[in-house]
């Protein structure tokens, strides 16, 4: 059984338009004219139990929208979606009670009383036995280092020690399934750190599927092997975070150290035949650009070791913020990517115009799924 499956998943909201002015707001009143705006249009995904996958997107792309559906919060306006084995909107009861959520910029929490009255409040909500209770207590408390914090209220504790207790709320019940909106958002590093390797090892330990929202691309690369990109709210990339750099990352820098002064010349002769591009930087030191699929860093050094002298080597990959740059652009954009897995063909489906009369966007069945 998949942990989530999701398709042709669809929402749209109706907001009221407002003529400006008081003649504007008058008219207003007495006769409404509304716009309709599709967050998520037609989307479709399985996600697998005890993967972590990663749902990111630029502000609006429809991630939240997407969460709040498949927590049983909004219902959808088409499409089908199963959590767990239940539709989250209709199996309420039974279905929360597998899942856990945490909203980075909203509180599950009660703010004026102690953090271990809210744990107790939600044992009961969840319907907790005591035994189980006490057991994923005191293992929280552990891994999360909770401590003192239990007795304090919500509303004195830092945003790091809030998350922690967030966290530990919402896994209180075991859930199969975790839902994570901006778990790291405003935390310093050290809070990142840590709660990057909870949930790593919450997921080795227990198989915890994770499907989890940030802007942080670091969060993406410390945990998620599968990233989903929104954009628009279509799916734009499905895949493998290693799969996204070779797709859409320009390559790898070498930069090289030698021991004795090295001509750009040799080094462009010792690796005559492959696409790649030198730099010198000083008289000891070089850098080579090896685009991926045409080369690879193995091939580039093979034929330089042994016949040049190396002090030192430092290898620079395509940073991910870049890469999720150009997959933006690209995926907004009207002209085709031509990138890796995807065919012009693919990426130049006709588009499909939607309510909003957006047009020019990329027909669903376009998701390069690496
Ligand atoms: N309740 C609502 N009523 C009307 N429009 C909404 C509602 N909720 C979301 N939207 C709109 O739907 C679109 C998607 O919003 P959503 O919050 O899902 O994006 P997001 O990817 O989570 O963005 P962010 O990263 O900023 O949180 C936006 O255009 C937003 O304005």
């Amino acid at each position: 059984m998949q942990a989530i499956e999701v398709r042709e998943l669809r929402k749209e909201f109706r907001v009221q338009k407002s003529r400006g002015g008081l003649k504007g707001a008058f008219r207003d009143l007495f006769n409404r004219e509304y716009n309709q705006i599709t967050a998520v249009k037609d989307i479709s995904f399985d996600i697998p139990q005890g993967e972590i996958c990663g749902y990111i997107g630029e502000n609006g792309a429809g991630k939240s929208t997407t969460i709040k559906m498949l927590t049983g919060i909004l219902v959808p306006t088409s499409g089908h979606l199963k959590v767990n084995g239940f539709v989250p909107y209709k199996e309420r009861e039974a279905f929360v009670k597998g899942i856990g959520v945490v909203f980075g910029q909203r509180s599950q929490l009660w703010w004026d009383i102690g953090v271990i009255e809210s744990f107790q409040l939600l044992k009961k909500v969840y319907r907790v036995p005591d035994n189980d209770f006490k057991e994923r207590l005191d293992e929280l408390s552990d891994r999360l280092m909770l401590g003192e914090l239990l007795s304090r209220p919500v509303r004195k504790l830092s945003l790091g020690q809030r998350m922690r207790c967030e966290l530990a709320a919402s896994l209180l019940h075991n859930p199969a399934i975790v839902f994570l909106d901006e778990p790291t958002i405003g935390l310093d590093i050290v809070v990142k750190t840590e709660i990057r390797e909870f949930l790593k090892s919450l997921n080795q330990r227990y198989g915890t599927t994770i499907l989890l929202t940030t802007h942080d691309l670091q969060d993406i690369e410390a945990l998620c092997s599968r990233v989903i990109m929104l954009d628009d709210g279509r799916i734009i990339y499905d895949g493998g975070l290693d799969q996204l750099k070779e797709t859409w990352g320009k390559g790898k820098e070498v930069v090289l150290q030698f021991t004795q002064p090295v001509t750009l010349e040799s080094l462009q002769a010792l690796t005559s035949g492959m696409d790649v591009t030198w730099k010198r930087e000083g008289e000891l030191e070089a850098r080579v650009f090896i685009p991926y699929r045409t080369a690879n860093v193995s091939d580039v050094l093979a034929r330089i070791v042994g016949i040049v002298k190396i002090d030192d080597i430092r290898i620079l990959e395509t940073n991910t913020d870049d890469i999720v740059r150009e997959i933006y652009k690209s995926g907004s954009a009207e002209a085709s990517p031509t990138f890796g897995e995807f065919s012009a063909s693919e990426a130049d489906s006709p588009a499909e115009s939607d309510e909003s009369g957006t047009s020019g966007e990329r027909d669903k069945g376009a998701v390069p799924r690496v």
